[in-house]
Order: structure tokens, then C-alpha cells, then sequence
């Protein structure tokens, strides 16, 4: 698949998004007329860059409001048009978008446009140009690439073609079938973009809130399988106009944007497998069941499996003496410190807390690492690299085992571990013996990790846990918080294991209190029991209001004994027709807490309803 990205996607000038682009690995670019003239850059540089950057020149947009005008302004379009044909050849460029007419445009006739197109193809046929015909979903009179098509078809002129885009097509919910129908001598470009389902204008949706695939809420892999299936083999080029990646690092945002693409690559053959046989496929392969070769050839990537567990969690500090304190009041026991390294290992049953004490300095206590338990690290890791993922180098002796780490875009440290059916890890032989304490006898494992992330790294940041880890984005939440309306972002495995929750933390006020906190929770069998016993260890509790005890009476009518027992030890509760969900945070420490919870039944959901009393209690406690 030959891929491409438009430099209207990314920040900077256009010498540094060319730049970006060329370490990223793309092949081309889509040079968004804007970026050309604004740029100090003659034409003829532009071109020789790209050609010593090895990237080709792809496509030229977007020429605007063309079709379906009067004949005045018709004869200005053309003069306008064969000024940026000129352009093209001095840039060495080939082809150009033409989008259809949204200001301009007071005939609604297809005979008319197809009149008009067939003088610009004949212009462009001049020139040595392509034109390539897109529907915007908000074109005045054509909005369906299909009707766009029918219009390249009354055309039929060799300089004229289309220009499929996944945002047109998809926010508008088209039908992508019919894309296997279309001659692909005549699809001139493909653009890709996802998008969250959001209900608001198209046009709004598309010029702020576009993703990267992977990124939103998009069936992207049946879009592309249907272009592969139509028997194209031009540029994959993302064109994603969104407000964040617009400010955001050019070369984070290039590496981004690749990763998207070489996941869809992979998604696309997937799609592709799992259908083959339906549709125009079915016919074509003559039959059921039989894989066929397409004329766009599709990279795979190293298969892995969802992870099936956390196999550890870390936290990092200077002063580790309040962590391993609250560790130990819920219930954890101290299992020494490593052979080699400045770190100690807490357990309670399965789960298991590693201390790294190598933090710099007046660094507070913040969530370093996770590990996962996969079938193959070695098979997990080089997927996770050729997916782009930075590697983490950590030193290890002759005898220890050796991690597979990645760092995640916000710098967490994922580490692919060899998993064990038993949920044992063979790594903790690595540390001496532990002192002995009044450990629960308790078992308890990783329930989930909630990670505050950066605005800016957000999406990327679903993408990553997508493409290298295979979790699921769940739909997106927003839970009230005083500091703000914090976007929480699910990412689980389908049976539950491993769930990660992405939160969006509040921009920070410059003089504020810390709005950055992320925590780990660990599941129980019985939290009454884990509660009260950390109680009489004397366990600092997240103090919950009365107020919300008031209000859970009232919606679930409890049993006045349970209520008064959750009143009692600070548990927050929640229903639903699964089960039920008790659960109780500590205070915090840096910017890190903890998380005791237990699930009866088939309860699968995090106590969403309770997120914003313990959001409003930190709050209050930060600015006492
Ligand atoms: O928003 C726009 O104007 C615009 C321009 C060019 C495109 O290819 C597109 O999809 C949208
Ligand atoms: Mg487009």
C-alpha cells in the first residue's frame, strides 16, 4: 500500500511538516494549497526537497467551487484552474483535487457539470494533469461520492477521475458497497480519515474533529477492503484536519499518523479475510472460502492475541515510605527488594506492585510501568515496534529476565511478560526475602489501571493501546470533575482481564492545585472485610460525603444495614442488571492512589455513576 498524509494534518512550515513526513516513512504527500503559498519556498524547491527527501509529490488541493456556475464565472474557474496547472508542472506534480462547488455553484444540472468538468479535464489533459473529483458531504448539489461518479462516467475523459474520501462517505453514513462497482482506472486518489460519532454539522465535524483511523469511532477497514476490492493501487493518504494535531509536535504527530495507517493496512487484509466470498468478492474468487490476491498489495503485521492479565504495576518515587505504608494497610506484603535494582515487590495474592525507588530527585510518587502477560513478548514486541512504538532499554543482568518494553505516548512504560497459567510470575525469584508482615490472606488481582493522559497525546494514545496492545476502545465518557469535564476513555480486552482507563485530565490552572492523578485498582473477594481491616491498620480512606449516601439510599433502596456498613468504611456502591460493584479509594500520594473494588455477578462496568464524588472529594482535599 503506497501511503501519503496531507501537511494540512500537521504543525509547522512546509519544510518541516516535508521533514516530519520523511522520518515518519511515508511515501508521498497531499500539499494543501494554504502550506504552498505561504511558504518562502519557490516550487522548484519544494520539488527538489521532496525529491531529496524521498517523498513523493502526490497531490495537489484543493481547487474549490468549480462545477455548476454560470458561464462567467465558469470561464474565471478555468483561468484560475490552468494558473495552478501551471503551478503543478514547476512542483512536478500530477494530480489535483477538484472538490465539488459548495459557495459558487447555482445550477443544479448534471449535464451542466459534466459540461463544465469535461472543459476543466480537456484544460488538464493540456497541462498533463489529472483531475481528481471529490464530493464534499456538504456540496451544495453533489454530496455522494456515487453522484460524483456517475458524473466522471458522463464525463469519460482520460484526465478525469474520483477522489474517494472516508470522512465524506462515512458522515453521512453512505453505503460503502457500491465502491467495488467503480472502475479503478477511475479512482484518482483515496483519502482516509476517522472521526468520533459526534451529532453536530458535518462541515464543523470534519474541519476540527478528525481523526487518525484507529482513532475514532469509524468502520474504516470495510471502506478500505471495498477500495482494494474496486482493484485500486494509488496512495492511502490521510487527510485529517483536527485543532489538536494542528498544534501539536510535527514529528510526534507524523509518527502518529504512520502507526494509524500501518494498522489499517493490517485491519484492511483482516476485513478482507473475514469476508472473503461476499460480495463482489464472492463472484470474482468463485466462491466461498477462497483466498484471493488483489492488485493493492496489503502488509501484514505480527499476530497477538489480547493480553490476558496485568502481570505487574509500577510506581515510582524518591520518598517511597508513604507508598509502601498505604500498600501495606491495604493488605499488601513486602517480598523484598530486587538483586540488583533499587526496587521492592509488594504482593497480595496475584497482584503484584514493584516500588522503583531510582526516581530523580523531589519526583513524586507516579504510576511508571505496567506489565502485561502475552503469549509471546518477543511476537508482541516486534509488532509493537513495527507499529512504531519506542523501545525501552532496561539494563539486566545475566541471570534476569529480560522485558520487552515500549514506552507509551505518555511515557509510561508498557512490558510484554511472558504470561503463566497459574498467574505466578517467574521474574519475582529475582527478589530477596521480604520481611514478614500482617499480610491479608486475601487474594486480589490488577482490576484496572486509570492513566491521566496529556490533551495533546490523547488520541494517539488510543491508537497506541489499539495497534500494539489489541485492547478495545470503549464509547467515551465525560465525568463532571470541579477542575473540569474529564473525558474517560475505556480500553478493555473482550473478556474483561485487562482493562485500562484513559482519562483527559483538565488543562492545569498555572497556580492551581494538581489536577493529574491516576490510580490502580485492585479487585478483592471480599471488600467489607479488606476495608475494615485496613481500617484497623489505620488507612488514610478518600472521605466520602454524606450527601452521597443520602442519594444512593435513594436511588437503590439498600438495606439499611449494608448502608450504614458502606457509610461506615467510605465504600461507594453501584447497580445494574449484571451485578453490583463496591469499591473504596485511598488518599493520594504524589500523584498516585489506590483502588479496592469487588464485583458481584456480572458487574463489568468501573462505578461510573460514583466518578464524579471521588473527582469532587480530591478536589476538596487538594485545596484544603
Ligand atoms: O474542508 C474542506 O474544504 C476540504 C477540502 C479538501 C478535502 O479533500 C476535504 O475532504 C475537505
Ligand atoms: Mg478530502
Amino acid at each position: 500500500m503506497r501511503t501519503g498524509i496531507a501537511t494540512v494534518c500537521l504543525s509547522g512550515t512546509l519544510k518541516e511538516k516535508m521533514q516530519a513526513c520523511a522520518i515518519a516513512g511515508f511515501d508521498g504527500i497531499e500539499i494543501f494549497e494554504q502550506d504552498l503559498v505561504t511558504s518562502p519556498l519557490s516550487p522548484e524547491s519544494v520539488r527538489t526537497m521532496a525529491a531529496d527527501l524521498g517523498l513523493g509529490l502526490d497531490l495537489y488541493q484543493p481547487f474549490r467551487d468549480f462545477d455548476g456556475v454560470t458561464p462567467d464565472l465558469l470561464k474565471a474557474n478555468l483561468r484560475r484552474a490552468e494558473a495552478k496547472f501551471k503551478l503543478m508542472s514547476r512542483l512536478g506534480m500530477d494530480t489535483i483535487l477538484v472538490c465539488s462547488n459548495v459557495a459558487t455553484a447555482t445550477i443544479d444540472d448534471d449535464a451542466v457539470r459534466a459540461e463544465q468538468l469535461a472543459q476543466l479535464a480537456n484544460l488538464a489533459g493540456d497541462h498533463g494533469i489529472k483531475v481528481a473529483y471529490e464530493a464534499l458531504a456538504w456540496g451544495k448539489y453533489v454530496n455522494d461520492y456515487e453522484h460524483a461518479y456517475r458524473l466522471v462516467e458522463m464525463v469519460d475523459h482520460p484526465n478525469l477521475g474520483t477522489c474517494l474520501d472516508s470522512f465524506h462517505i462515512l458522515s453521512r453514513d453512505w453505503d460503502t458497497a457500491p465502491i467495488e462497482g467503480i472502475n479503478p482506472e477511475k479512482i484518482f486518489f483515496v483519502q482516509v480519515a476517522d472521526a468520533p460519532k459526534l451529532s453536530m454539522d458535518v462541515l464543523s465535524w470534519s474541519r476540527h474533529y478528525r481523526v487518525f483511523p484507529g482513532e475514532g469511532q469509524f468502520e474504516l477497514a470495510k471502506f478500505m477492503g471495498h477500495v482494494v476490492r474496486a482493484g485500486y493501487t494509488g496512495p492511502v493518504s490521510l487527510e485529517v484536519f483536527n485543532d489538536v494535531f494542528r498544534q501539536s509536535d510535527v514529528e510526534r504527530t507524523a509518527v502518529d499518523a504512520m502507526r494509524s495507517l500501518i494498522w489499517l493496512e493490517e485491519q484492511s487484509a483482516k476485513w478482507l479475510a473475514d469476508n472473503a466470498g461476499n460480495g463482489a468478492d464472492g463472484a470474482a474468487a468463485g466462491g466461498a472460502g477462497l483466498r484471493r490476491r488483489y492488485p493493492m498489495e496489503l502488509a501484514t503485521l505480527p499476530k497477538v492475541n489480547e493480553p490476558a492479565g496485568f502481570n505487574f504495576a509500577e510506581v515510582k518515587a524518591d520518598n517511597t515510605a508513604q507508598l509502601e505504608k498505604l500498600l501495606g494497610q491495604l493488605g499488601f506484603g513486602f517480598e523484598g527488594r530486587h538483586r540488583t535494582k533499587d526496587v521492592q515487590l509488594w504482593t497480595m495474592g496475584q497482584a503484584r506492585v514493584i516500588i522503583n525507588e531510582q526516581a530523580a530527585s523531589h519526583a513524586e510518587p507516579s504510576i511508571a510501568a505496567l506489565g502485561f502477560d502475552v503469549d509471546s513478548p518477543v511476537i508482541a514486541s516486534a509488532r509493537a515496534q513495527q507499529l512504531k512504538a519506542p523501545v525501552v532499554a532496561r539494563k539486566v543482568q545475566a541471570d534476569e529476565e529480560v522485558f520487552q518494553g515500549i514506552s507509551a505516548p505518555d511515557s509510561t512504560e508498557i512490558f510484554l511478560c511472558q504470561g503463566s497459567p497459574d498467574g505466578t510470575a517467574a521474574w519475582t525469584h529475582e527478589f530477596g526475602e521480604g520481611l514478614e508482615h500482617a499480610r491479608s490472606a486475601q487474594n486480589a488481582v490488577i482490576d484496572h489501571v486509570n492513566l491521566a493522559q496529556p490533551w495533546q497525546h490523547f488520541d494517539e494514545a488510543v491508537l497506541f493501546y489499539t495497534s500494539a496492545l489489541a485492547l478495545e476502545p470503549q464509547p467515551f465518557a465525560e465525568v463532571p470533575s470541579p477542575s473540569g469535564l474529564v473525558r474517560s476513555q475505556v480500553m478493555e480486552t473482550a473478556d474483561g482481564a485487562v482493562r485500562l482507563v484513559l482519562n483527559l485530565a483538565p488543562v492545569q490552572q498555572a497556580n492551581g492545585p494538581k489536577t493529574y492523578q491516576e490510580h490502580i485498582a485492585f479487585a478483592v473477594d471480599d471488600l467489607v472485610a479488606t476495608a475494615r481491616a485496613a481500617r484497623d491498620r489505620g488507612l488514610d480512606f478518600l472521605q466520602i460525603p454524606a450527601n452521597y449516601y443520602e442519594d444512593l439510599d435513594a436511588r437503590f433502596d439498600l438495606a439499611p444495614d449494608f448502608l450504614a456498613t458502606l457509610r461506615e468504611l467510605n465504600l461507594l456502591y453501584d447497580r445494574d442488571g449484571d451485578g453490583e460493584f463496591l469499591h473504596f479509594y485511598t488518599a493520594t500520594v504524589g500523584s498516585v492512589f489506590f483502588e479496592m473494588v469487588e464485583r458481584r455477578g456480572g458487574y463489568s462496568g468501573y462505578g461510573a455513576p460514583n466518578a464524579p464524588v471521588r473527582h469532587a472529594v480530591q478536589y476538596d482535599s487538594l485545596h484544603r
